[in-house]
């Protein structure tokens, strides 16, 4: 009988179980009160939220372009690998915001990543981690990131809530990122107005946007929907709207494009 099949066969699970290793590493090499401090005394945060309220005030997409080397489903996505000429390249076509893969053993990415694309133009910048631990939630600010994602199938309630105490004492915006019907209402119980719904399954890497159709139209007005993952085509774009999300998280089909300024200009015009 072999137990341990059905965990490693599950993504996230294999992801999690190296994230938290990671941390216990990190934080042996720096207190949780250090980073605290480091956070505590960084730059001020460009306002996330803001920047996507504003692209959809004016009748665009509200896109959150995302900056990643590689992925588990999508193996090297982009070589060379440029994220301070992306950062720009996204910024002239109006994207909102970026959002920038932190996680190195999973996405080849990395913390200097962030401080790249963030110190290359004036767009708010999410950490895109599996953020399990106070002290990661730190790291982030202290780097730079005016936002942080949580997954809410990694984490536990009291997680969420603990991790987002944290983001916004440190005026960070906070993703809360939901796959299925439960998460969301779990979503919901949080604070923040930024729900996305992830139409990439992290435990399959199942891909679907039908995730979105159904998810975003139970989305409370109050919030702020997101759609997330698999998104290529300017249909894409107007489906996704459609269901009622005009802040949309692109990444793979962008980075595939040799002019990521075109590509992504054709999707925050698609409307
Ligand atoms: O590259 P895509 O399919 O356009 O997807 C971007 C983004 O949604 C995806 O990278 C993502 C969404 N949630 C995540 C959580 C962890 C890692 C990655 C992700």
């Amino acid at each position: 009988m072999n137990v341990a099949a059905p965990i490693l066969s599950d993504t996230l699970a294999r992801i999690l179980a190296d994230k938290y290793e990671e941390v216990r590493e990190r934080s042996a090499a720096m207190p949780l009160s250090e980073v605290e401090h480091q956070a505590r005394h960084a730059g001020p945060t460009r306002d996330f939220t803001g920047a996507l309220c504003s692209a959809v005030a004016e009748g665009r997409v509200g896109l959150i372009a995302e900056i990643k080397r590689a992925s588990p489903s999508g193996g090297l996505i982009r070589e060379p690998f440029e994220p301070a000429e992306l950062a720009r390249a996204y910024e002239r076509a109006g994207a909102a915001c970026l959002s920038v893969l932190t996680d190195a053993p999973w996405f080849q990415g990395d913390l200097g990543h962030m401080v790249q694309a963030r110190g290359a133009c004036a767009l708010p910048v999410l950490r895109k981690d599996f953020m399990v631990h106070p002290w990661q939630v730190f790291e982030a600010r202290a780097m730079g990131a005016d936002a942080i994602l949580l997954i809410l199938a990694a984490l536990s309630d009291e997680q969420a809530h603990e991790l987002e105490d944290i983001a916004r004492s440190l005026d960070m915006a906070v993703l809360a990122e939901v796959h299925d019907a439960r998460e969301l209402e779990r979503a919901l119980g949080l604070e923040t107005r930024l729900i996305g719904v992830n139409n990439r399954n992290l435990k399959t890497l199942v891909t679907d946007l039908a995730v979105s159709d159904e998810l975003i139209p139970q989305i409370p007005a109050d919030r702020i929907p997101v759609g997330e993952s698999g998104i290529r085509t300017p249909e894409d774009v107007r489906r996704l709207c459609r269901a009622g999300a005009r802040c949309l998280l692109v990444g793979e089909h962008l980075l595939r494009q040799p002019d990521v300024e075109e590509a992504a200009r054709g999707l925050i015009t698609a409307l």
